[in-house]
């Protein structure tokens, strides 16, 4: 729906988001500023992340999923994977640079892992961050190689799905969810 406090699709299909396909929805995973609008909650805290994805299960979604939020600092963001029973937060070392097409990887990653370890959703975000990062962080050091200081320009930022087919088959990385609920 949007990222960095700008919607990308029409101001007007937020209502049908929010009243309709929401509460429709098994899985959602949207980012912070989505989590923000669907709920009209603000998320500043962890304690704040946790009253939003509680609003998002009262809705009827059984996993909420904030691919990332502000609450880290300069060099990390945090992801969020709740249920009505558990809840696990993930620290996501920073690269910087713009990317696009992640909100999209991150969903049909966290999808893939979701079923293939029965709703494990600590397994599920650990699997989903590590390929996540091997692909920004090598599409990074790549743009990085033509352009070796200042802001990288979004087209040389196409992430690099193909060339990390291994990293989406076999993530690995030593980045582990913390239980928070
Ligand atoms: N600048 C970045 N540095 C490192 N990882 C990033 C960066 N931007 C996105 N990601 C990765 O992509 C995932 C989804 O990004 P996010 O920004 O939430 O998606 P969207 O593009 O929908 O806003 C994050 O969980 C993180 O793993
Ligand atoms: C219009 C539009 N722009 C950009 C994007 C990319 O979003 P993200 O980086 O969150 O995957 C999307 C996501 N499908 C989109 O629909």
């Amino acid at each position: 729906m949007g990222d960095n406090g700008k919607m990308y699709v029409p101001e007007d299909i937020l209502p049908v988001y929010r009243d309709n396909v929401i509460p429709l929805a098994d899985i959602i995973t949207p980012n912070q500023f989505e989590a923000e609008l669907l709920t009209g909650l603000k998320m500043t805290n962890l304690k704040e992340a946790l009253n939003i994805t509680e609003a998002l299960h009262q809705k009827g979604v059984k996993t909420v999923v904030i691919s990332s939020s502000e609450l880290g600092d300069d060099t990390t963001m945090i992801g969020i994977a709740s249920t009505p029973n558990e809840c696990y937060k993930i620290e996501i070392p920073k690269v910087d640079a713009c990317c696009t097409g992640t909100g999209d990887l991150f969903a049909a990653l966290f999808l893939a892992w979701h079923y293939k370890t029965k709703n494990d959703v600590k397994l599920s975000l650990e699997n989903t961050i590590a390929t996540l990062q091997t692909i920004v962080q090598d599409t990074y050091r790549k743009a990085r190689v033509s352009v070796t200081s200042g802001e990288i320009p979004p087209a040389l930022m196409e992430l690099q799905l193909i060339q990390n087919k291994a990293a989406v088959e076999n993530p690995t990385s030593n980045i582990k969810a913390i239980k928070i609920k």
